[in-house]
C-alpha cells in the first residue's frame, strides 16, 4: 500500500458528463427486537413497506383508533430483521461497486438512533463491497489498469480524525478547487493492494474509531466515519476515476451523561444540519445551507450533489423507541425526494508544471513556423501565380498532395500531443511517488521519535536487507514497564513502520518503471517530432491559395487553442500543488510540535518527581505555551472545546515550593501573573535533555526536498536518495 495524497478532495470535478438525473434511494432497515425496549410496533408488511403502530388517542375503541393512527410508510425497500447482510449488499451496494469501476460515484449513508444497527449494517457492507471490488478488477480485462485507494476519517467533536494514520492530529476542512470543494488536507490515502490487505486497514481503522457505551448501545460509535473508495483506471480520454463513499453516521441520543454532553450536543448538531440539508434538498430549495457541520460540508456530493446515492435508514422496533423511530422514518421520506445529476468522471491527468510550460512553448514555436511558412508562400505564390500559369494537372496533383500532407501534419501533430500527455501523466506519476515517499518517511520518523528508538528491519525481500545497517539501531527496544497499553502501542508501532518500509520498496519499484516508461516515451516523441518536421518542410513548396491556407490557418488555430488550454490547466496545477507542498509543510510542523510537547511533558515530570522548583520566568513560559497551543486548537465551532494538547498542570506542591501560582489550577487559561515569584532559579533543575539526535535518513531526505521545494519552480520533488539514506 502506498499513503499518497496529502489532501483528499470530496467533491468530484474534471471532465464529467452526465449520466442521469436520479432520486436518492431509500431503504429501511428494521433491526431485531432487543429485551428492554417494550413491544414490537414497527411491522414489516413487504419488501417496500412498513407500518409503525401509534399509541390510540383514546382508550375507548382502542383496536379501531389504533388502525387509523398507524402509519403505512413506502420506500425503495424495507429489510425486516430476517434479511442477511448479504441481502442487503446486493440489494443496495452490490450495483454501486459495478459503477465505481466504470468511474460513477455511489454513496451508501446509514442513518438512525443509537442502538439501531448502523454500525452493523455498515461493517457488512464495507467488507463486501471491498472484496467485490478486487474480484471484479480480477476479472477485468485488464487489472493492471485500476488502482484502488481507501482514506478512512471520522468526524468526532467536529474535528476530522484520520482513522488509517490515528496519530495524526486533528485534519483540517477547506474549500478549494475551482468547484470550492471540500478537501481534508493532510488527510492519508492509501493505495490497497488487495481484499486481505483492505480488511486489514478497515480494521485498523475501526480500531480507531471512537467508541463508548450508552444507554442504547453498549458499543456506540460516537463520531461519523466517512470511507472513500477511489478507483482509478486508465481510458482513452484520460484517467477514469470512480468513487464509493460509505458512511456510517453516530445516532443521535438524548442528553445522557455528563461526559458524554459535548459529544452528544455535536453529534445532534452535525444530524440537525444534515437534516435541515434533506428537508431543503427535498423541497426544492434554491439555496441549501451545507455549512452548518462539517460533515454537511463533506456529504455535499452524496446529497444533492453527483453521486448514485442510497440512503439506509435504522430503526429498532420497539415502543420504547417510538419518537426516534417516526423521525427517522420521516426524514427518510424526505430524502427520496432529493435528485441527484449522477455522472461519469474522467479527469485529464494533472500535469507537471515544467512539462506544461516546455509544451506551450513548443506549440507556440511550430505555430509562428506555420504562420511564417503561409507568409512566405503567399508572396511566392502571388509571384507565381502571375509570372505561370500552372496547368490544370499540376493543380490537381498538388492539391491531392496537399490534403495528404495536411493530413499527415494533423495526424503527426495528434500523435505528438498524445505522447506529451503521456510524458507529463508519468511526471505527474513520479511526483505523486516521491510524496509518498517522503510520506512514509515521515511515518517512520513519528514512530521513532515516539518511541525514542531506530526500527528493526524487516524481511520482506533482498531490497529491504540494504536498509538493514541504517536500521540496526542505537535505541533501546524501549521495554515497557508492564502497560499494556503501551505495549499494544508498541507493537502497532513495528506493524506501522513495517509497513511503510514494505510501502517504500514498493514505491521504489514503482518509480524505476515509471522512469524506464518515460524514457521510452520521450524517444517515441522524439520521432514523432522529426517526421513532423520533415513534413513541414515539404509545405512551401506545394501550398496555394485559397481552401488549404484556410485549412492551415486553422491547424493553427487548433494549435493556439491547445496551447491556451494547457496555459490554463498549468496555472491551475501549480496552485494544487501548492496547496499540497503547503499541507505537508504543516503537517511537519505538527508533528514538530507535538515532540515539543512531549518533551515539555516529560520535563516537567521529571521537574516535580525531583521535587525541585522552577524559575519564575520558565514557569511563565510553560503557561505561554500552553495558551498559544489552546488558542491554536479552538476553533470558532467548539465553544465548549477542550484542547487535547494541554501540557499537564504542574503539582500543587512544586508550585508552592516556588511560591508561584500561574498553572497551578490546571486551567488552560490561568493567569501568569504570579503571586510569588521571588525564588531564584533552583540550580538543582536539570538540565535539558540533549536535542534528540536527528534521524539522518529523515531528516536529510526532507532537508534536500524542501530546498528545493523552495528554490526549484519546476516543483519536481525528487525522492530522498540511498546516499542520504545510508549515512
Ligand atoms: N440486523 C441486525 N441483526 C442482528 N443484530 C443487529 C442488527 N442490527 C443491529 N444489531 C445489533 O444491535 C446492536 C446495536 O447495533 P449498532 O452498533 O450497529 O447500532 P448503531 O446504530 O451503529 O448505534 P450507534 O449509533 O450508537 O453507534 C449491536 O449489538 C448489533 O450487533
Amino acid at each position: 500500500m502506498t499513503q499518497s495524497s496529502a489532501s483528499s478532495n470530496y467533491r468530484l470535478h474534471g471532465g464529467v458528463r452526465t449520466i442521469s438525473e436520479e432520486k436518492l434511494m431509500v431503504a429501511v432497515r428494521v433491526r431485531p427486537l432487543s429485551g428492554n425496549e417494550g413491544p414490537r410496533i414497527v411491522h414489516v408488511v413487504s419488501d417496500k413497506m412498513l407500518v409503525l403502530e401509534e399509541e390510540a388517542d383514546s382508550r375507548r375503541d382502542v383496536l379501531r383508533q389504533r388502525r387509523i393512527n398507524d402509519k403505512h410508510y413506502i420506500y425503495d425497500r424495507v429489510f425486516s430483521e430476517d434479511c442477511t447482510q448479504e441481502e442487503v449488499y446486493d440489494a443496495i451496494c452490490a450495483p454501486l461497486v459495478g459503477d465505481t469501476l466504470r468511474g460513477i460515484a455511489g454513496a451508501v449513508f446509514a442513518y438512525g438512533a443509537t442502538g439501531a444497527g448502523k454500525t452493523h449494517t455498515m461493517t457488512g457492507l464495507m467488507s463486501r463491497a471491498l472484496s467485490h471490488l478486487f474480484t471484479s478488477i480480477a476479472e477485468s480485462k485488464d487489472p493492471d489498469a485500476y488502482e484502488v485507494k481507501l482514506s478512512y476519517i471520522e468526524i468526532y467533536n467536529e474535528n476530522i480524525r484520520d482513522l488509517l494514520n490515528p496519530s495524526a492530529g486533528p485534519l483540517e476542512l477547506r474549500d478549494e478547487g475551482s468547484h470550492g470543494a471540500p478537501v481534508v488536507a493532510g488527510l492519508s490515502e492509501v493505495r490497497a493492494l488487495g481484499a486481505a490487505h483492505v480488511a486489514e486497514l478497515l480494521t485498523r481503522g475501526d480500531r480507531a474509531r471512537t467508541a463508548e457505551p450508552t444507554h442504547a448501545n453498549h458499543h456506540s460509535s460516537r463520531g461519523h466515519a466517512l470511507l472513500s473508495v477511489t478507483v482509478c483506471a486508465k481510458v482513452d480520454e484520460g484517467i477514469q476515476r470512480g468513487r464509493l463513499f460509505l458512511i456510517d453516521l453516530a445516532g443521535s441520543e438524548r442528553a445522557g451523561l455528563r461526559a458524554r454532553r459535548l459529544e452528544g450536543a455535536h453529534i445532534n448538531r452535525s444530524l440537525l444540519a444534515l437534516g435541515n440539508c434533506i428537508m431543503a434538498l427535498s423541497g426544492g430549495a434554491r439555496y441549501v445551507n451545507y455549512r452548518d457541520s462539517k460533515l454537511t460540508r463533506l456529504l455535499r456530493e452524496v446529497l444533492g450533489g453527483r453521486c448514485r446515492t442510497v440512503m439506509v435508514a435504522h430503526v429498532a422496533p420497539g415502543a420504547t423507541q417510538r419518537d426516534t423511530t417516526r423521525s427517522t422514518l420521516h426524514y427518510a421520506q424526505r430524502a427520496a425526494a432529493i435528485t441527484n445529476r449522477v455522472e461519469r468522471e474522467v479527469v485529464e491527468t494533472p500535469m507537471h508544471l515544467s512539462q506544461y510550460r516546455t509544451v506551450i512553448n513548443e506549440l507556440r514555436e511550430e505555430i509562428a513556423r506555420l504562420k511564417v511558412k503561409m507568409k512566405d508562400d503567399r508572396s511566392r505564390s502571388k509571384e507565381d501565380l502571375s509570372k505561370e500559369e500552372m496547368s490544370r494537372e499540376d493543380a490537381i496533383e498538388n492539391t491531392a498532395h496537399l490534403k495528404s500532407l495536411r493530413e499527415a501534419i494533423v495526424s503527426t501533430f495528434k500523435q505528438q500531443m498524445r505522447l506529451r500527455r503521456r510524458l507529463m501523466e508519468l511526471d505527474s506519476h513520479l511526483l505523486g511517488l516521491a510524496l509518498d515517499a517522503e510520506r512514509q518517511h515521515a511515518a517512520i520518523s513519528h514512530w521513532e521519535a515516539r518511541f525514542n528508538r531506530l526500527y528493526k528491519p524487516i524481511s520482506i525481500g533482498t531490497r529491504l536487507s540494504t536498509q538493514q545497517s541504517y536500521r540496526g539501531g542505537t535505541g533501546s527496544t524501549g521495554t515497557s514497564s508492564g502497560s499494556s497499553a503501551a505495549a499494544s502501542e508498541r507493537a502497532e508501532a513495528e506493524v506501522a513502520v513495517e509497513q511503510a518500509w514494505a510501502e517504500l520498496a514498493a514505491v521504489e519499484r514503482e518509480q524505476e518503471a515509471a522512469r524506464t516508461e518515460r524514457a521510452r516515451v520521450e524517444r517515441q516523441l522524439e520521432q514523432v517530432r522529426l517526421r513532423g518536421a520533415q513534413l513541414e518542410q515539404e509545405l512551401p513548396a506545394h501550398i496555394g491559395n485559397g481552401p488549404e491556407r484556410e485549412v492551415l490557418a486553422l491547424v493553427c488555430r487548433v494549435h493556439e487553442l491547445e496551447a491556451d488550454k494547457l496555459a490554463l490547466q498549468g496555472e491551475r496545477a501549480a496552485r494544487a500543488h501548492d496547496l499540497r507542498r503547503r499541507d505537508l509543510a504543516l503537517q511537519r510542523r505538527d508533528a514538530q510540535r507535538r515532540l515539543s510537547d512531549e518533551i515539555i511533558t516529560r520535563q516537567r515530570r521529571a521537574l516535580e518527581e525531583l521535587g525541585v522548583g522552577i524559575e519564575p520566568e520558565l514557569g511563565q513560559l510553560y503557561e505561554l505555551y500552553q495558551q498559544e497551543i489552546h488558542a491554536s486548537t479552538y476553533t470558532e465551532s467548539n465553544d465548549v472545546y477542550t484542547p487535547p494538547y494541554l501540557l499537564p498542570p504542574i503539582s500543587a506542591s512544586t508550585i508552592s515550593d516556588v511560591r508561584w501560582s500561574g498553572s497551578s489550577s490546571g486551567s488552560a487559561r490561568g493567569s501568569s501573573s504570579g503571586s510569588g515569584g521571588t525564588l531564584p532559579f533552583d540550580a538543582r533543575l536539570p538540565r535539558l535533555a540533549p536535542t534528540p539526535r536527528p534521524r539522518t535518513r529523515y531528516s536529510k531526505a526532507s532537508a534536500s526536498t524542501l530546498k528545493r521545494y523552495a528554490s526549484d519552480d519546476s516543483l519536481v520533488m525528487a525522492a530522498p536518495r540511498r546516499s542520504d539514506e545510508a549515512s
